[in-house]
C-alpha cells in the first residue's frame, strides 16, 4: 500500500495560542500546568488533522514548546553544566532558562550587567540551515555527557496511543544533532562524542517500540552539505547501531540534494529513505535505482517551503513510475516538515480571495497528499472531482492579469550597466558626505527599531479592526516617532532613527504596500520561541504604486536638526522573508523588489533625507547549501542589492545591516555591495568577525554591534569601551560607528535607554582617546 505522512506539523497554533500561553506563563499569569494544558491540547488538534486527512500515522516530536533542538537537549540529558542546575528545578523551568537565560534583574527591571551575571546567557539562537526559523544551540565540550530523559516524549506517545493514533516519532539524528552543536574548546572533535550518545538514542528506540510507536523518522538534514569526510564515514556505524533497537527507521533528508552522499545514503541499514523531491527531484531517479526494493522509499513531493498549491497533474506524473516501479513501498510526504508554513490560508480573513484558492497551508498539503495516493492506488478516477480543482486553480493562477506586468519587465530589461554602480568611488562619496554632516569620529547611531511597546501594537491592532481611523492611527505613531527622537536627542546619539513604529515586521510592512503581494490576517510561521512572522505572499510583477516610507522619514526629520536615518528593507531580505513565486527564478524576483527599493531610497533622498540603511540581514541566510551554488547566488544577490542602494547622490550615505549568520565565508562579496557604512552583529563573536575585514583593508566604515539586543543585560560603558578597542585593533578608528548589534523592537524602554546612554558615553571615552593620542590609560 501507498502511505502518506508527513515529517512534521506547524506547532503554534492558527490563532497563536501557543504564543500566547508562553508569554503568559513568562510573566507568571499561568502555572506550568496550565501551559502544558494547551500544548497538549495542541498537539492533539493536530494529530487530529493528521489522523483526519487520512494519514497513516500522526507525527509525534515535533511539538516543542520553544524549539525541538532544544527537546533532543534535554531529551539525551547534555543541558550545558553553566547553567549549574542542581536538581531542584522542573524540567520545564529548566527548558525556559536554557532558552531565554536568566536576567538578573534588579529593582528598575533592568540587569546592572554585572559581568557574574553573564554566566546565565540564553543558549545561542542560529538560523535552521536555509530557513527564517532559529534553533537553540547545543553546547558540547570534553565533558558532554548524555543520559536519556525521554518521560516527555514517552508520555507523548502514549497520548497519542490512547487517542487511537498509529505513532511514528519524529527525531533529530544524532550526527545532524551533533553537527549543530558547537564547541568552546578549540581542538575538540564534537564527533567524538558519538560513541556516547549512541546508546541513548538505542535506548530511546527501544523504549518508543515498547510504548506502540510503529516507526522512527530520523532526520539527517545534513546529508546536504558538504560533509567532511570523517562525517560521512560514521553514517554506517551509526545507523548499524541504531538498527539494533529494531524500531524501522525512515532516515529524513531535506532541503538539498544529496549528491555525493547519495549512494552512501540509499545503502544505510534503514527501513526507508525520506527525499525531498522540490529541492533534489532531479536525484528522483537515482535514488529509486540505488535504493534496494526491500526499503520504503519516502518522496517528499509536497513543497513544505512553500504556500503553492501543488500541481497535481505533475506531481502524478513524476510518481507513476516510481508507484509502478515499488509498488507497496512508496510512502508520500511533504518534502519537509511543515513548520515552515502557515497552518491555512484557504479561510484566512484578509487573503485576497483570487488567490485564496492558488494557496496550501499544512492542512491543505495533507489533503494533496491524500488525493495523490489515491489517484496511485486507486486510479485518477477516483479522485477526479479533487484533480479538476486542482487543475483549475493552478490554471487560474498561471493565467492571471493580474501575475504579469510586462512594463516590470521591460524596465529590469533596459536598466543600465551601471544602474549597480555609485557615481563616484568610496573616497570621493566619503569626503562629500563628511563635509555635509560633519560628523565626529566614532559616530553613534542604532540599528532601526525601538521598542514596539503593547500600546503600538494594540493601536494597529484597532486601526486593523476598523476601530481605529487612519488621522488617528497616523497621528499615534508621529506620537511614537517624536518619542523616539526626543530620546535620541536626550542621549546624544549623532544619527537617529524614527523607530518603525509603524511597522508590523520589516518585510511584511513593505510587503503589504507593494504590488505583486499579497497578506493574510493569520498566516504565522513560528521564527523562534514564541515570535512569529506572517511572511508576505508575492504571486506577481513587483511594482510601488507609491512611496512607502517617505512621510514617516520626512516628518521624523523634521522633529530633529540632526540628519534622520531613512530605514528600507533590502531586496534580498525580502524575498529570503517572503513566500515567493515558484514560477520564475528567485533571481529575476529579487531584481524586480530592487526596483522598487531603489525609487523609494530615490524619494527618500528627494524629500531630504541624506542618511538611508537598506537592511540586508537575509543575505547570508539565503546562501544554498551547497557550496557549489555559492557563486551564482552571491552574483545575483549582491547585484540586486547594489540595483537597490546605487540610485543615490555621492553625497547622500548609504548604510546597510546584517545579522543573525557566520559572515565570515561572504566577507568579499559583502565588501563588494559597497555601501557607505555597514552595521554589523559582532557582540556575540566578541568581535571575531572584525579580523576578517581588517584582514583584507576593507575600505568603507565598520559599525560593529556592541551589545547584543537579544537580552535585556544592559552592557556597561567599559564592556563597550573594551569591545570598541579590541574593534580599532583592526580596523582604523576613522572607519568606526558605535551602534547595537540590531534593532531594539523586542526591547522595553528603560533596558534600551540604560543600554543607550552607556553606548553614547562609551563613544565619547573613545574621541577623547583619540584626541589625546591613544589609549587614556
Ligand atoms: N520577517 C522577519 N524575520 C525575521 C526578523 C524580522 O524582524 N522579521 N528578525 C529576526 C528574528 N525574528 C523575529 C521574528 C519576529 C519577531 C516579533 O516580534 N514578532 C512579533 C509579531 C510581529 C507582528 O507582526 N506584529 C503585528 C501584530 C501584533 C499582534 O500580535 N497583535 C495582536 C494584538 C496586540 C495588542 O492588542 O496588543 C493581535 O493582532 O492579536 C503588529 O505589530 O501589528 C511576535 O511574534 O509577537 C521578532 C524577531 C530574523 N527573522
Ligand atoms: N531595521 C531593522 C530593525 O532595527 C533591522 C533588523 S535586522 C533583523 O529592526
Ligand atoms: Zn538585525
Amino acid at each position: 500500500m501507498i502511505k502518506t505522512h508527513t515529517l512534521g506539523y506547524p506547532r503554534i497554533g492558527l490563532q497563536r495560542e501557543l504564543k500566547f500561553a508562553l508569554e503568559r506563563h513568562w510573566r507568571g499569569e499561568i502555572d506550568a500546568a496550565a501551559l502544558e494544558e494547551t500544548g497538549a491540547a495542541l498537539h492533539e488538534r493536530h494529530w487530529a488533522e493528521q489522523a483526519d486527512a487520512g494519514l497513516d500515522f500522526v507525527t509525534v516530536g515535533d511539538f516543542a514548546f520553544y524549539d525541538h533542538v532544544a527537546n533532543h537537549i534535554q531529551l539525551f540529558g547534555c543541558e550545558p553544566a553553566r547553567f549549574g542546575f542542581d536538581g531542584r528545578e522542573t524540567a520545564l523551568a529548566r527548558y525556559f532558562t536554557l532558552a531565554r537565560g536568566v536576567a538578573h534583574e534588579h529593582a528598575d527591571g533592568i540587569c546592572c550587567g554585572n559581568a557574574q551575571h553573564a554566566g546565565t546567557a540564553a543558549l545561542e539562537m542560529t538560523k535552521w540551515f536555509d530557513t527564517n526559523y532559529h534553533y537553540l544551540v547545543p553546547e558540547f565540550d570534553t565533558a558532554t555527557r548524555f543520559a536519556l530523559a525521554s518521560e516527555r516524549l514517552l508520555g507523548e506517545v502514549a497520548q497519542a496511543r490512547s487517542l487511537g493514533h498509529r505513532v511514528k516519532v519524529a527525531l533529530i539524528g544524532p550526527l545532524s544533532f551533533l553537527w549543530l552543536g558547537k564547541t568552546r574548546d578549540a581542538g575538540f572533535d564534537k564527533l567524538e562524542l558519538l560513541d556516547a550518545l549512541l546508546p541513548a538514542y538505542v535506548q530511546l528506540l527501544a523504549q518508543l517500540k515498547a510504548a506502540g510507536a510503529e516507526w522512527a523518522q530520523v532526520d539527517e538534514p545534513i546529508l546536504g552539505l558538504n560533509l567532511p569526510g570523517a562525517w560521512i564515514l560514521a553514517f554506517e556505524r551509526t545507523y548499524q547501531t541504531l538498527n539494533t533497537a529494531q524500531l524501522p527507521l525512515l532516515l529524513a533528508t531535506y532541503f538539498s540534494p544529496l549528491e555525493e552522499n547519495l549512494s552512501m545514503a540509499c545503502k544505510l541499514p534503514v527501513a526507508g529513505l525520506h527525499v525531498d523531491a522540490v529541492r533534489a527531484g532531479h536525484e528522483l531517479q537515482s535514488i529509486a535505482d540505488w535504493l534496494p526494493a526491500h526499503k520504503v522509499l519516502s518522496v517528499g513531493i509536497v513543497d513544505g517551503r512553500n504556500i503553492w498549491r501543488t500541481d497535481l497533474d505533475a506531481a502524478l506524473a513524476r510518481l507513476l513510475p516510481l508507484a509502478q516501479r515499488r509498488g507497496g513501498d512508496l510512502w508520500l510526504a511533504p518534502s519537509c516538515s511543515l513548520l515552515h508554513v502557515p497552518l491555512s490560508l484557504r479561510e484566512d480573513g484578509a487573503m485576497d480571495l483570487e488567490l485564496r484558492g492558488w494557496l496550501a497551508g499544512a492542512r491543505e498539503k495533507l489533503d494533496e497528499l491524500q488525493v495523490l495516493r489515491r489517484a496511485l492506488a486507486e486510479g485518477e478516477g477516483s479522485v477526479w472531482l479533487e484533480l479538476r480543482e486542482a487543475r483549475a486553480a493552478c490554471e487560474a493562477r498561471r493565467t492571471s492579469t493580474r501575475v504579469r506586468r510586462p512594463e516590470v519587465a521591460a524596465r529590469l530589461a533596459a536598466l543600465s550597466p551601471n544602474a549597480d554602480r555609485r557615481a563616484s568611488p568610496y573616497p570621493e562619496r566619503r569626503a562629500a558626505q563628511q563635509e555635509r554632516f560633519n560628523l565626529p569620529l566614532y559616530p553613534t547611531t542604532t540599528i532601526g527599531s525601538f521598542p514596539q511597546t503593547a500600546a503600538i501594537r494594540a493601536a494597529r491592532a484597532a486601526h486593523k479592526r476598523g476601530e481605529l481611523a487612519q488621522p488617528e492611527y497616523e497621528a499615534a505613531m508621529r506620537r511614537e516617532i517624536d518619542h523616539a527622537v526626543a530620546e535620541q536627542e536626550a542621549l546624544g546619539i549623532d544619527v537617529p532613527v524614527h523607530g518603525e513604529a509603524e511597522r508590523n515586521d520589516m518585510v511584511e510592512y513593505f510587503g503589504e504596500q507593494l504590488d505583486g503581494f499579497a497578506f493574510s490576517a493569520n498566516g504565522w510561521v513560528q521564527s523562534y520561541g514564541s515570535r512569529c512572522v506572517k511572511p508576505p505572499v508575492l504571486f506577481g510583477d513587483v511594482a510601488r504604486p507609491a512611496p512607502m516610507t517617505v512621510a514617516w522619514s520626512a516628518y521624523a526629520q523634521s522633529r530633529t536638526a540632526r540628519p534622520m536615518k531613512g530605514m528600507l528593507t533590502g531586496p534580498v531580505t525580502i524575498l529570503q522573508w517572503s513566500f515567493v513565486r515558484d514560477d520564475q527564478p528567485r533571481s529575476a524576483t529579487a531584481l524586480q523588489i530592487a526596483l522598487a527599493i531603489r525609487d523609494e531610497a530615490i524619494d527618500l533622498e528627494a524629500a531630504g533625507i541624506g542618511i538611508i540603511q537598506i537592511d540586508e540581514p537575509a543575505l547570508r541566510e539565503g546562501l544554498p547549501l551547497r557550496r557549489a551554488a555559492w557563486d551564482g547566488y552571491l552574483d545575483w544577490a549582491t547585484r540586486a542589492f547594489r540595483i537597490a542602494a546605487c540610485g543615490v547622490q555621492d553625497r547622500t550615505q548609504l548604510h546597510t545591516h546584517m545579522c543573525y549568520a557566520e559572515f565570515n565565508d561572504i566577507l568579499p562579496q559583502i565588501a563588494a555591495l559597497d555601501a557607505d557604512v555597514i552595521t554589523i552583529e559582532t557582540s556575540r563573536s566578541d568581535m571575531e568577525l572584525l579580523r576578517g575585514f581588517g584582514s583584507f583593508a576593507y575600505p568603507n566604515a565598520i559599525g560593529p554591534g556592541v551589545y547584543d539586543i537579544h537580552s535585556p543585560r544592559v552592557p556597561s560603558a567599559d564592556d563597550i569601551l573594551r569591545l570598541m578597542r579590541k574593534a580599532a585593533e583592526v580596523i582604523a578608528p576613522e572607519q568606526l560607528w558605535v551602534n547595537p548589534d540590531c534593532g531594539l523592537k523586542t526591547r522595553a524602554w528603560p533596558e534600551t535607554r540604560a543600554a543607550l546612554a552607556n553606548m553614547v558615553q562609551a563613544a565619547r571615552l573613545l574621541r577623547r582617546e583619540s584626541a589625546l593620542g591613544g589609549q587614556a590609560a
